[in-house]
């Protein structure tokens, strides 16, 4: 049978931490075939409609949203943990499963009025997200949605974006943590 894009996802068990299923998509983006039904399939999403900007998370939305962006011929935006990137900044805080992170982009990175796609490999509580979302609208852009490889519907990150009026893809999605 052919495969889709899900049969490349790798399951690691207890990975960081016991009782977590690790969804590793390093088996997707190594294989040639793979990788670009992944790519091909989020573009496809999104046909037809105006992106100025594609908007990669840290870090395997660094390696999908290169790849989308190049397709596209747009410009590519990287939203980073905290301290990483060179020049001024402005931040936004959001929850991880245990304590705080932060997350940055550059504050001359979008102009008032781009339309920006977010893309990462993986939706979970969508606190990631939903911090980049705030960083994109802080700079005056405009969403045209959000794209993932992967949802975890149980853990509500679809739901916390598409409550605020964000429009989700995604290709696959798995049960569970
Ligand atoms: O929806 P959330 O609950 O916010 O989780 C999703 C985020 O978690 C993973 O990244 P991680 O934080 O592990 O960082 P990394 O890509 O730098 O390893 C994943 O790549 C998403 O960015
Ligand atoms: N189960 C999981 N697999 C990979 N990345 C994740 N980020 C949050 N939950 C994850």
């Amino acid at each position: 049978m052919t495969k889709t894009v899900k049969d490349y996802i790798r399951a690691i068990h207890d990975f960081p931490h016991e009782g977590i299923i690790f969804r590793d998509v390093t088996t997707l983006f190594a294989d040639a075939r793979g990788f670009r039904m992944a790519v091909d399939q989020l573009l496809h999403a999104y046909a037809g409609q105006r992106i100025d900007k594609v908007v990669g998370l840290e870090a395997r939305g660094f390696i999908l949203g290169g790849a989308v962006a190049h397709q596209l011929s747009t410009g590519f935006v990287p939203i980073r943990k905290k301290g990483k990137l060179p020049g001024t900044v402005i931040s936004e805080a959001y929850q991880l499963e245990y304590g705080e992170a932060v997350m940055e982009i550059h504050d001359d990175a979008l102009a008032k009025g781009d339309k920006v796609l977010i893309v990462d490999d993986l939706l979970a509580t969508g606190g990631t997200a939903d911090a980049a979302i705030k960083l994109c609208k802080r700079l005056g852009a405009e969403l045209v949605g959000c794209a993932f490889v992967i949802d975890l519907p149980e853990l509500g990150g679809r739901k916390l974006l598409e409550d605020q009026g964000v429009t989700v893809e995604a290709l696959c999605s798995f049960d569970g943590h």
